[in-house]
């Protein structure tokens, strides 16, 4: 067996909280989110839920859809996962779609499809069912502006709502402006985490942008 790609991490995704997970490549982000959802054969991984928040979205990094499947196909076998009933999921499965632009390629196969719609095909399987947890990792790779642009606001209503978001990013500009609390991740350690303050102590960079503190903590 290989050496831990992470090594005592310990984190809370909280109601209403967007959590930034950020850190350099080949950090342990993605192992960090695989391992909360027990995606892992060898983990020692405790993951506990309070209240009812058991009910989580996983976007993952990659893609992963089916060939023979239509996009409105896909959505529907997520909602069929999901339980929910044939008209909540036309009449949610279609504001997505308007609010995803994507409503023209609904009856189209994804295979076909560029990076960055495949990627918004990802985003509303996860919306589409409103969980309490969300579990992103690295959404923003192939999204044009418009698309990051709906992708944040929904983000930002689900938050209100009290969803909480756990989201791994090298998007520095965007994590420093809406996560409430980053954790900076470097060879499978946490090296500082909290308030975007806490990051600038820890870096002894007061005042300084996320970017910088991270380039002095990694
Ligand atoms: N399937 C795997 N088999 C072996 N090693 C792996 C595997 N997946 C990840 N690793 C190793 O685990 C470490 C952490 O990888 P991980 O994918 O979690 O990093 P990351 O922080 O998400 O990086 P990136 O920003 O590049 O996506 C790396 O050293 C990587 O080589």
């Amino acid at each position: 067996m290989g050496k831990a790609a992470i090594k005592q991490i310990a984190l809370a995704v909280r109601p209403g909280v967007l959590t930034g997970l950020i850190g350099p490549n080949g950090a342990g982000k993605s192992t960090t989110l695989k391992a909360i959802l027990g995606l892992l054969p060898y983990t020692d991984a405790e993951v506990e839920f309070h209240g009812k928040a058991n009910h989580y979205a996983y976007i993952p990094e990659q893609p992963v859809f089916y060939d023979t499947l239509t996009l409105w196909e896909h959505l529907g076998l997520a909602a069929a996962v999901y339980g929910m009933d044939e008209t909540e999921f036309e009449r949610e499965a279609e504001v997505l779609l308007e609010k995803f632009r994507m409503t023209d390629s609904r009856d189209l196969l994804p295979g076909g499809f560029s990076k960055g719609m495949r990627q918004k095909m990802m985003l509303m399987i996860g919306f589409l069912g409103r969980p309490d947890v969300y579990i992103v990792d690295e959404p923003f790779i192939g999204l044009d502006p418009r698309a990051t642009k709906d992708f944040l606001g929904l983000l930002e209503e689900e938050r209100r709502r009290g969803a909480g978001v756990l989201m791994s990013t090298h998007v520095l500009d965007t994590a420093e402006r809406i996560c409430d609390e980053l954790i900076l991740i470097s060879d499978g350690r946490v090296k500082a985490s909290g308030s975007l303050d806490d990051i600038r102590a820890a870096a002894e960079m007061p005042g300084a942008s996320l970017f910088d503190c991270f380039d002095a903590l990694t």
